[in-house]
């Protein structure tokens, strides 16, 4: 092993956390680490997708779904959206540097950053040659999700799904992804930003490390430049939210999961995600 390599650790005084050129083994370990959380936290193998990736809903199933009332299916999409972060939850914790971070700054990282997690493993669940996503157990179009009102979301979420998905991401290199999707040091309410920055400076070299054992580097620009998309698509969502709220001020206080309400409502404080 040379000496870059073998990465020497040199005690900060200043700070109790270590600051050392990172070890190329580091970088490897940390890959592995978030490769077996991505693994054991997303809710379908690609193998399974693969299966049922034909399996699309009939006229009559489409027409049920289109007959929803616009409060209905839109607490059918909380309620799944929510089922999905709390798997993106359970990713978080499982990332080495995410549980090193203060408690404060995981759930204001969550807050900010799963529904860009959720949006970037919905592309996992996406088939490019019929424009379809994965929803409630088949393939579904944008035309299914006509009764929430919100055609403009739905098509930019499908927008990015297909652009992320026609990069044919292979599971490791999305997971590590994600992991960088959601340590940001420029999220707002940060309390240690110089600490998520370290832990953010170690997933990108796993993500470099991936992308060029992977030999294709060429593909980095390209994820990066899918970032402020999702940053776009979450901001339609939270005002397509408050629209909706609006509405139907009801629904959302009583029928929405707490943790929905707490990650995309006002800015109540978030009890659910501490409880965790
Ligand atoms: O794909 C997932 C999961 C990803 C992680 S996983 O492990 O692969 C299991 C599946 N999703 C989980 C939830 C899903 C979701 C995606 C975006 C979304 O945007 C905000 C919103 C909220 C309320 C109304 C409209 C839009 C809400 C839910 S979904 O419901 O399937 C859905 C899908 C498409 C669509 F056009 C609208 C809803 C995507």
């Amino acid at each position: 092993m040379s000496g870059s390599e073998m990465g020497f650790r040199s005690f900060d005084p200043e700070s109790s956390f270590f600051s050392y050129p990172t070890s190329h083994l580091h970088i490897e370990e940390l890959s592995a680490s978030i490769v077996r959380s991505h693994r054991e936290t997303t809710q379908y193998r690609p193998e399974e997708l693969q299966a049922l990736r034909w399996k699309v809903f009939s006229r009559e199933e489409i027409h049920a779904y289109q007959s929803k009332s616009v409060d209905e299916m839109w607490q059918h999409c909380a309620v799944r959206l929510t089922d999905a972060v709390q798997y993106v939850v359970e990713f978080a914790k499982r990332i080495p540097g995410f549980r090193q971070l203060c408690q404060n700054d995981q759930i204001a990282l969550l807050k900010s950053g799963s529904m860009e997690v959720v949006l970037v493993r919905m592309s996992r669940m996406f088939n490019t040659e019929n424009n379809t996503v994965f929803f409630d157990g088949k393939f579904a179009g944008t035309e299914l999700f006509k009764s929430l009102a919100c055609g403009d979301l739905i098509a930019a979420v499908f927008d990015f799904a297909h652009n992320l998905c026609a990069l044919r991401l292979t599971e490791q290199q999305m997971a590590v992804f994600t992991a960088l999707v959601l340590i940001n040091a420029d999220r707002p309410c940060l309390e240690d930003r110089e600490r998520v920055q370290k832990v953010r400076r170690d997933v990108e070299l796993a993500l470099s490390h991936i992308m060029h054992r992977d030999n294709q580097e060429s593909l980095l620009h390209k994820l990066y430049q899918r970032v402020p998309v999702l940053k776009s698509l979450c901001a339609l969502h939270i005002e397509k939210l408050r629209w909706f709220r609006q509405l139907y001020p009801l629904t959302v206080h009583s029928l929405f999961p707490p943790l929905y309400k707490e990650l995309f409502g006002s800015d109540t404080d978030i009890q659910s995600l501490t409880t965790h």
